[in-house]
């Protein structure tokens, strides 16, 4: 037998008579210790609950999708790293790496080849397609991906795929041609980190520049370095030093997710959903023209503090909202990179006459371009505007 059992089935314990085998305690989670059983036999009778079997002889199962990204590109000279294209597959990447036979059997296929700038709804839910088929084979699942969107890909998976398996996204920010191409190190760490039993139960992971942080708030905080993913806020969830992965915390979810299945036996397109960044002296009628000519089901606003956003404008956003029955929804998140948008920040009537801001929703912790996707996934389940408020409330906002 091979590969992990579901966690949350039942006890029924039973290894063959002659095997040989050792218990083994896991400490990552102090709380819900998993009693590892590990044995050497050709034969097992049945296994689960909250001990999990693995036989010593195999190795985790593990799939490397291609997508894209400086990860997969290639520059004129070693220096370049600036206006490179994306000119590699996945195989020559996967040939790029150490020898990872003694950890995983390790396999790879091309889904996209992109810069993470050309991602849209399409190209979202063939991946998701596929991750989807292949979890059914695979012990866990690595992404190389552009970094320019990769933490909109990371929450769009982590907020439609529920599996306990890892899921690993990792890219570059230097060109596999460039000296020091940080793409070989991010792609190797990830395989070995969707390979561990450790890296579990954790969501999807964004492994780049040895930190291993959560896709649900990881953002890319700087257009060039190779130190760019952070999560404010929230911080890391472990880290990765020669050869070891190091998480601080146990195997645990974050806060507020909420699934959402999507039937790809249908057509999705998924809403639009722009976003508009606030400033001084912000013109109303760009307001208007997101919404009314761009056909928008709801709209994001990443306003200039915790929801700030000029009386005239509040007034504007108000009025429309009127028009459309209050059914159309506007997401109050914020432009600066760390903090949140409370609901206490937003009020409850705008204007001299108090026309009521019912439509207006605080976006809690996410950034604009993580909320607009959870808008998306809200529309299109058909979901109204309690209920929208009560999953952005998930995320401390609502
Ligand atoms: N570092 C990168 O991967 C940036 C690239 N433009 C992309 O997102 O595809």
């Amino acid at each position: 037998m091979s590969g992990p059992t579901d966690p949350s089935s039942p006890v029924i314990l039973a290894v063959p008579e002659d095997a040989n085998f050792q218990i083994e305690h896991d400490t990552h989670d102090a709380e819900h210790p998993i009693f590892k059983i590990k044995y050497r036999s050709n034969s097992v009778i049945s296994t689960g609950g909250l001990s999990e079997i693995s036989n010593l002889d195999t190795l985790p199962i593990v799939k490397v999708l291609g997508t894209g990204g400086t990860i997969a590109s290639k520059g004129s000279s070693s220096h370049q790293t600036a206006g490179y294209k994306v000119d590699l597959t996945i195989e020559e990447l996967c040939m790029s790496i150490p020898d990872l036979s003694s950890t995983c059997t390790l396999e790879y296929e091309q889904v996209l080849n992109l810069d993470s700038k050309e991602f849209g709804t399409e190209e979202l839910l063939l991946l998701h397609a596929k991750i989807q088929e292949d979890l059914a084979k695979y012990d866990g699942i690595i992404i190389t991906h552009g970094t320019d969107t990769m933490e909109e890909t990371a929450f769009f998976l982590q907020m439609t795929i529920n599996t306990y398996k890892p899921i690993v996204m990792c890219g570059s920010m230097r060109p596999s041609t460039a000296i020091s191409s940080d793409g070989p190190m991010n792609l190797y760490q990830a395989i070995v980190i969707a390979s561990s039993r450790s890296s579990r139960g954790r969501g999807v992971l964004v492994a780049l520049n040895d930190r291993i942080g959560s896709g649900f708030y990881i953002t890319k905080s700087n257009a060039n370095s190779l130190d760019t993913f952070k999560s404010i806020g929230q911080g890391y969830l472990g880290n990765f030093v020669n050869n070891e992965i190091h998480y601080y915390y146990p195997a645990a979810k974050p806060l507020g997710i909420r699934y959402f299945n999507l039937n790809l036996a249908s057509k999705i397109d998924l809403p639009e959903v722009p976003i508009l960044f606030a400033h001084q002296g912000l013109n109303n009628k760009i307001i208007e023209i997101a919404i009314e000519q761009l056909g928008a089901k709801g709209l994001v606003l990443a306003t200039m503090g915790a929801g700030s956003m000029a009386d005239k404008s509040n007034e504007f956003i108000a009025k429309l909202c009127q028009k459309y029955g209050d059914k159309f929804p506007v997401i109050y998140s914020k432009r600066a990179m760390d903090g949140m948008v409370p609901k206490g920040s937003l009020p409850q009537s705008v204007g001299s006459d108090l026309i009521p801001f019912d439509c207006a929703i605080a976006l809690g912790y996410l950034n604009p371009q993580k909320s607009r996707i959870l808008l998306q996934l809200c529309l299109n389940e058909g979901l109204n505007l309690s209920e929208i408020k009560h999953i952005f409330g998930g995320v401390y906002g609502g």
